[in-house]
């Protein structure tokens, strides 16, 4: 009988030794290419933007608040100013804290700074199909003339009746269930995007269309939390998993995903096109794209489906969370409200709501909008870019690849409440030189010295370049029309004031034959 051996002489596979010796291989790797890379960065070009020092592997990622990065950032700009290089873990990224240099890159180089970094949870997580995450190229050229049919300029105001529409369901949905106001300002995206997207009203036997979109919106909002991304990029191994391994967690929510995907996209086209065939059917993003080219080009008739599900996930989350911050406003400044509210009843009367024609004639609503848009922007840290070659800008050496974050973001409330002065925390839509005393909440400094508007329509909140948002015109009428609405009928009070005040509320709803009347007037806490 043989002694068993002393050694065998096998090489450990991942499975025999678990993810520890994976981590180890894979943090000694990135240990070595990114120093190497650094060597020969710093001493083949002009330097790299200044930045904190990285740590080795793990490079600055430790000093990032990885739930509000736009923070760290900020606290970054103080001490290296308006361009900083920083590395977390193996990426490098290249942060922009000034409206200037992001012109300077987005716009006056947008020929090098228009495609966006790239990751493995995008195909994980059924969002590769997602206009905002896509590569510079054709794919995302066809989402685009798509986009831009539907949704320039020009087209805005083929959207007003069902935007008006959708904000006077949300004002009875106000009245009869106003705890859940987060969801009444959802819905009324919801409802005006479905008619815009797919000429669909919501109504009951449609369902099945709002119940795919929704669902996959709700699976996709954890997903993008920046914690979950870091990890499922540091540690791809996460996303191969068995479903049925002790925590695999990430697996399973992928593939939660990916049917949420498919469905979200085959659903309402099918719905559109089974329309379409019984001649039932509305004009809308979907059927217009589809009438004009043709049903029979594979590659078209796919970015359509895809470009209407991914209109869904830009416009809601945003929207909503803007109109909650200008409910927020509201609620802390009070004099502002009956300004706003002022003007609208001396314009619009109180008999009537306010429709897209009065806009011209609410130039202090309209500041309010922008104030909204300016005192918490609710992308903060925008979609970052990334540049397809590498560059050279004031000196410093930008490399090919390299994921550029605008920063256009400002603190959050609770911050600006600890730290009431701190300069530091201030990039575009905080820089005091632009925006004096920009924690308050003050549409006046819209106003130039003659009354007039000024020119300043806070574009900053959309991003730049050739990626800049391609629903910001629908999102602006939207947002207005929805704010009018509201101001002209309720008014939001904190529900924690000792003595709350107790504020005539006017309701108006639509009769049988569309007009509107005013209904006696409830008073509410
Ligand atoms: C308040 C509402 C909204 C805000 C604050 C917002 C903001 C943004 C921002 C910051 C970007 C990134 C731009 C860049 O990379 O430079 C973006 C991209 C995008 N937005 Fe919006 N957005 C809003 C509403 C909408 C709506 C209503 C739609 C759909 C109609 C939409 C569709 C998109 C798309 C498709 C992109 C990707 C563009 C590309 O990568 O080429 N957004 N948005």
């Amino acid at each position: 009988m043989h002694p068993p051996p002393l050694y065998t002489w096998s090489y450990p596979t991942m499975l025999d030794n678990g993810p520890g010796l994976y981590l180890a291989v894979s943090a000694l790797m990135i240990a070595v290419l990114s120093y190497s890379r650094k060597y020969w960065l710093n001493h083949s070009h002009p330097p790299l933007p200044p930045g904190p020092t990285p740590l080795p592997v793990l490079g600055n990622v430790l000093s990032l608040d990885s739930a509000r990065p736009w923070l760290t950032f900020n606290a970054w700009r103080s001490t290296y100013g308006d361009i900083i290089y920083a590395r977390l873990l193996n990426k490098p990224v290249v942060v922009v804290n000034s409206e200037e240099v992001a012109k300077d890159l987005f716009e006056r180089r947008s020929s090098i700074y228009s495609d966006r970094p790239q990751s493995i949870v995008y195909e994980a997580f059924a969002s590769d199909f997602n206009t905002g995450f896509m590569p510079y190229g054709n794919r995302w050229r066809l989402h685009r003339r798509i986009f831009h049919q539907a949704f320039h300029q020009a087209a805005t105001p083929a959207h007003q009746a069902v935007q008006l529409r959708s904000a006077r369901k949300m004002l009875s949905s106000f009245l009869q269930d106003p705890d859940n106001y987060p969801d009444h300002f959802q819905m009324f995206t919801l409802t005006f995007m479905l008619s815009i997207i797919y000429d669909c009203e919501g109504k009951a036997e449609d369902d099945h269309v709002a119940h795919a979109i929704t669902k996959y919106g709700e699976l996709i909002v954890d997903v993008f939390a920046p914690t979950a991304m870091t990890l499922m990029e540091t540690f791809p191994f996460l996303l191969k998993l068995p479903t049925w391994f002790p925590g695999a967690t990430f697996k399973q929510a992928s593939l939660k995903c990916i049917q949420a995907g498919h469905d979200v996209k085959e659903i309402p086209f099918q719905y559109v096109k089974e329309r379409m065939s019984a001649n039932d059917m509305g004009p809308c993003l979907v059927a217009d794209a589809l009438n004009k080219t043709g049903q029979e080009d594979v590659v078209y008739t796919t970015a359509v489906k895809e470009a209407a599900s991914v209109a869904f996930t830009a416009a809601t989350e945003t929207s909503t969370a803007t109109l909650l911050v200008f409910l927020l406003a509201m609620v802390l400044n009070p004099e502002i409200q009956a300004k706003a509210q002022a003007e609208i009843d001396r314009v619009v009367g109180k008999d009537r709501l306010p429709n897209f024609n009065d806009r011209p004639a609410l130039p202090y609503l309209e500041a309010v909008l922008r104030e909204t848009l300016r005192w918490h922007p609710v992308v903060p840290m925008g979609i970052p870019h990334a540049t397809t070659t590498s560059d050279i800008y004031n000196g410093y050496f930008i490399p090919k690849g390299v994921a550029v974050f605008p920063n256009a973001w400002k603190v959050p409330a609770t911050l600006i409440l600890i730290y009431p002065n701190n300069e530091t925390f201030r990039a575009m839509t905080h820089d005091t030189t632009k925006y004096p005393s920009p924690n308050e909440f003050k549409p006046e400094r819209f106003f130039q010295a003659d009354g007039s508007l000024n020119n300043d329509n806070m574009h900053l909140g959309f991003g730049w370049g050739r990626r800049i948002c391609v629903g910001r015109y629908v999102v602006d009428a939207s947002l207005w029309i929805a704010m009018a609405n509201f101001l002209a009928s309720f008014s939001a009070h904190n529900a924690l004031d000792e003595h709350p005040s107790r504020s005539e509320v006017h309701h108006w709803f639509h009769n049988s034959s569309g007009d509107i009347s005013l209904s006696h007037s409830p008073a509410i806490p």
